[in-house]
């Protein structure tokens, strides 16, 4: 039987280059963001992201995370501008957390954890479809948001509700007309650096753009992400918890700063 990855010690971030031996590659993430020695370049354009909600499809556990799935037959839902050139069309988001408050995150920011980070996913319309540009090194941008734990986010609270029919890996429900441009913090400053997918196939094609202002997600809305499990119906419970790889070797890489 194949030997999935996960984020166990038998199967997770440091079992992955066995079977995905990129996972050693020169352009890896996460990583460790230092902002000190990230170049302010004045040339980046802010960030455009135009999110139409009548493109949400469903919520879903996939057994690593939960994703929330956009129709994208159409630029109705695009990240332009900001370091990228071109339209790129959001295809998913999900997140990734933490047990406990100090981790989750899969960014750090000067050696710092957040509770978790929420991933927008998108692909490169010059590309004909989301597999083709994945494999591409400027096929996808990945717009990365921390969740730091504080007050209570309300733009949360329709996604947590969701939580409670997909429990369990490979559950789904439909979950029409959200707007994830909800969940964007209020500053869209950003860092961009060139990096990949931060789980199998850890492919090296991801523009990375990651918000400097994080938003808030309380305990009790923590709670409800940990109440998620990686194991199916009817297997040993196991707690969707920890579903983050840690921060990779920079090799040369350059941290750019859309701020000053
Ligand atoms: C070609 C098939 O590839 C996939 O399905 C990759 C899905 C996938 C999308 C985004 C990310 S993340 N955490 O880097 O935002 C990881 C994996
Ligand atoms: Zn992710």
């Amino acid at each position: 039987m194949s030997h999935s990855w996960g984020y166990a010690p038998t199967n997770g971030p440091d079992k992955w280059g066995k079977n995905f031996p990129i996972a050693d590659g020169v352009r890896q993430s996460p990583i460790d963001i230092v902002p000190a020695a990230a170049s302010y370049d004045g040339g980046l354009k802010p960030l455009c992201l135009k999110y139409d909600p009548s493109t949400c499809l469903e919520i879903l556990n996939n057994g690593h995370s939960i994703q929330v799935t956009f129709i994208d037959d159409s630029d109705k839902s695009t990240l332009t501008n900001g370091p990228i050139s071109g339209v790129y069309r959001l295809k998913q988001f999900h997140f990734h957390w933490g047990g406990a408050d100090d981790r989750g995150s899969e960014h750090t920011v000067n050696g710092t954890k957040y509770a978790a980070e929420l991933h927008l996913v998108h692909w490169n319309t010059k590309y004909a479809n989301f597999g083709e540009a994945a494999s591409k090194p400027d096929g996808l941008a990945v717009v990365g948001v921390f969740l730091k734990v504080g007050d209570a986010n309300p733009n949360l609270q329709k996604l947590l509700d969701a939580f409670n029919g997909i429990k369990t890996k490979g559950s789904q429900t439909s979950f029409a007309g959200f707007d994830p441009a909800t969940l964007l913090p209020g500053c869209l400053d950003y860092w961009t650096y060139d990096g990949s997918l931060t789980t199998p196939p850890l492919l090296e094609s991801v523009t990375w753009i990651v918000c400097k202002e994080p938003i808030s997600v309380s305990p009790g809305q923590m709670a409800k992400f940990r109440s998620l499990l990686f194991s199916a119906q009817g297997e040993a419970e196991c707690c969707m918890v920890d579903n983050y790889r840690p921060p990779q070797p920079l090799k040369g890489r350059r941290v750019r700063a859309s701020f000053k």
